[in-house]
C-alpha cells in the first residue's frame, strides 16, 4: 500500500513504476514521467527537489539519457521512486509533482535506434507455416537452432494512439491492402550500448536491456506475400509499428521470470541458457478488437527469451545502441496473436459479439493490446496498453 492509495494489485501500483514521456496543456514540454495509479510523477521536477544528483539521467524530451545511464543508475532511480511512493513523509514533497494521467499526452518514449523483429513463438511459426506453406514442414529447419529475425524500420515506430493509415502496395494489383493484420508482441528496449566487434553474452542481458513494452507489428499480409521472397518483410510491415507509452523496467519483472519451454535441439554455447538464470517471462496479454477480447496469448510459451535474442543479435559482432528496440515476434502460445491465425487465413472469419465478422481489419477498427505480469506479494505488474485505429 502507498500513501497514494493505489492498491497493491493496481497494474500501475508501487511495484511497477514504468517510465514514459508526457506533456500537459499547462507545460507542453515532453518530459520523463513515471506512472503510479492514475497519476504521473513529473520525474525531472521531483528529482530536482528530492535527488538532484540524478537530474542529468532523467533530463530531456525522451528516456534516452536514462537508458544510456546504465544499471546502477536505473537501480538508484527506482529505489528513490519506491521510497517516495511508499513513505508517508513524501506526501507533501512529491504531491506538487503529480499530474493526472488523464491530463497528459503521451509521446514516443525514446528515440528508436535500430528496430528488429524476431519470430520466437513456436506456435506462431507453426501456424504460419501451415497456413502459408502447406505440404511443407511447418517449422523451417533452422527454427530451433537460432532465433530468426529481420531488421525493420525504426523511423516508423509510433506511440500508442497514433492512427494507422491503411497502406497501399502491390498485392500484386496495386491498391490499399485488403488483408491488414495485427501482431501482438513484447518489445525489448536497449539501454547500454555495446562495442562493435564484441558479441554480448546472454548473461549480460540485464546489463544492457532496460525494460519492455508492448508492440503491435501491423502487417499487410497481401503486400507481404507478394514481396517477401527471397529477402524478407519490407513494405508489408514498415508502414507503422505501434508501441505502448510505458516502458516497464526489467527490475519490475523479477517475480515474473520463469523457465522457457524445454529446448528440443542442442544449442550453440552462445544461446545455451540451461545453466543461466531464466529469462522466460510470465506476461499475459489481452488483444481487443473494437472492445471485444479476441485473444489472450501468454509470453511464457515463447521458445526464445529476450536474453537469447540479444545474444543472437550481437553474435556476429553487431553492436547494440541506446534506444535499440527488438520485438519478440507474434506471441501465439495460449491463443494466437494475429488475425491471419485467428481467421485461418480468412477462411474462418471471427464473429464478434456485436454481430460483425472479421477476417482482417476494416477502416475504423481499433485494436488494443494490454498485458500484466505477476509481482511479489500478490502485486500486479501492468504493461499498460498499445492502441491503434485503422484509417483509410
Ligand atoms: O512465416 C511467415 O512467412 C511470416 C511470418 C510473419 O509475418 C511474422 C513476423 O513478422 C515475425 C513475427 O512477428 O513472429
Ligand atoms: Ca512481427
Ligand atoms: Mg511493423
Amino acid at each position: 500500500m502507498s500513501w497514494l492509495d493505489v492498491p497493491v494489485d493496481h497494474p500501475f501500483g508501487p511495484a511497477t513504476l514504468p517510465y514514459g514521456v508526457f506533456s500537459t496543456a499547462a507545460d507542453p514540454h515532453p518530459r520523463v514521467g513515471v506512472a503510479i495509479g492514475h497519476q504521473i510523477i513529473d520525474l525531472p521536477a521531483a528529482v530536482r527537489r528530492l535527488a538532484p544528483g540524478l537530474a542529468s539521467a532523467v533530463a530531456g524530451p525522451s528516456l534516452n539519457a536514462l537508458l544510456a545511464a546504465g544499471p546502477a543508475v536505473w537501480a538508484e532511480v527506482r529505489a528513490q521512486l519506491t521510497t517516495w511512493v511508499t513513505e508517508e513523509v513524501y506526501r507533501d514533497l512529491l504531491g506538487g509533482h503529480l499530474v493526472a494521467a488523464g491530463d497528459a499526452v503521451m509521446h514516443l518514449p525514446f528515440t528508436v535506434a535500430d528496430y528488429v523483429d524476431f519470430y520466437a513463438s513456436e506456435q506462431h511459426a507453426t501456424n504460419l507455416g501451415r497456413i502459408l506453406r502447406p505440404g511443407q514442414e511447418p517449422l523451417t529447419a533452422n527454427w530451433k537452432h537460432l532465433p530468426i529475425g529481420y531488421h525493420g524500420r525504426a523511423g516508423t515506430v509510433v506511440v500508442s494512439g497514433t492512427d494507422i493509415v491503411r497502406p497501399s502496395g502491390q498485392r500484386p494489383l496495386f491498391g490499399p491492402s485488403q488483408r491488414l493484420d495485427i501482431e501482438a508482441e513484447l518489445g525489448f528496449v536497449v539501454g547500454v550500448p555495446s562495442t562493435l566487434g564484441q558479441p554480448v553474452p546472454l548473461t549480460s542481458f540485464d546489463q544492457h536491456v532496460f525494460g519492455v513494452c508492448l508492440v503491435n507489428d501491423w502487417s499487410a499480409r497481401d503486400i507481404q506475400a507478394f514481396e517477401y521472397v527471397p529477402l524478407g518483410p519490407f513494405l508489408g510491415k514498415s508502414f507503422a509499428t505501434s508501441i505502448s507509452p510505458w516502458i516497464v523496467p526489467l527490475a519490475a519483472l523479477d517475480h515474473a521470470r520463469v523457465a522457457p519451454p524445454e529446448r528440443t535441439v542442442p544449442l550453440q554455447p552462445y544461446l545455451d541458457d540451461e545453466k543461466t538464470p531464466s529469462w522466460g517471462l510470465d506476461v499475459h496479454l489481452e488483444v481487443r478488437l473494437n472492445g471485444h477480447v479476441i485473444s489472450t496469448p501468454s509470453f511464457d510459451t515463447m521458445y526464445w527469451t529476450g536474453a537469447q535474442m540479444m545474444a543472437h543479435l550481437t553474435v556476429n559482432g553487431a553492436s547494440l545502441r541506446t534506444g535499440d528496440l527488438y520485438a519478440s515476434g507474434t506471441i501465439s502460445g495460449g491463443s494466437p496473436g494475429s488475425l491471419i491465425e485467428l481467421s485461418w487465413n480468412g477462411q474462418e472469419p471471427l464473429l464478434l459479439p456485436d454481430g460483425s465478422a472479421r477476417a482482417f481489419l476494416e477502416d475504423g477498427d481499433e485494436v488494443v493490446i494490454s498485458a500484466t505480469a505477476p509481482g511479489a506479494g500478490g502485486a500486479t505488474i501492468g504493461l499498460g496498453e498499445v492502441r491503434g485505429r485503422v484509417v483509410g
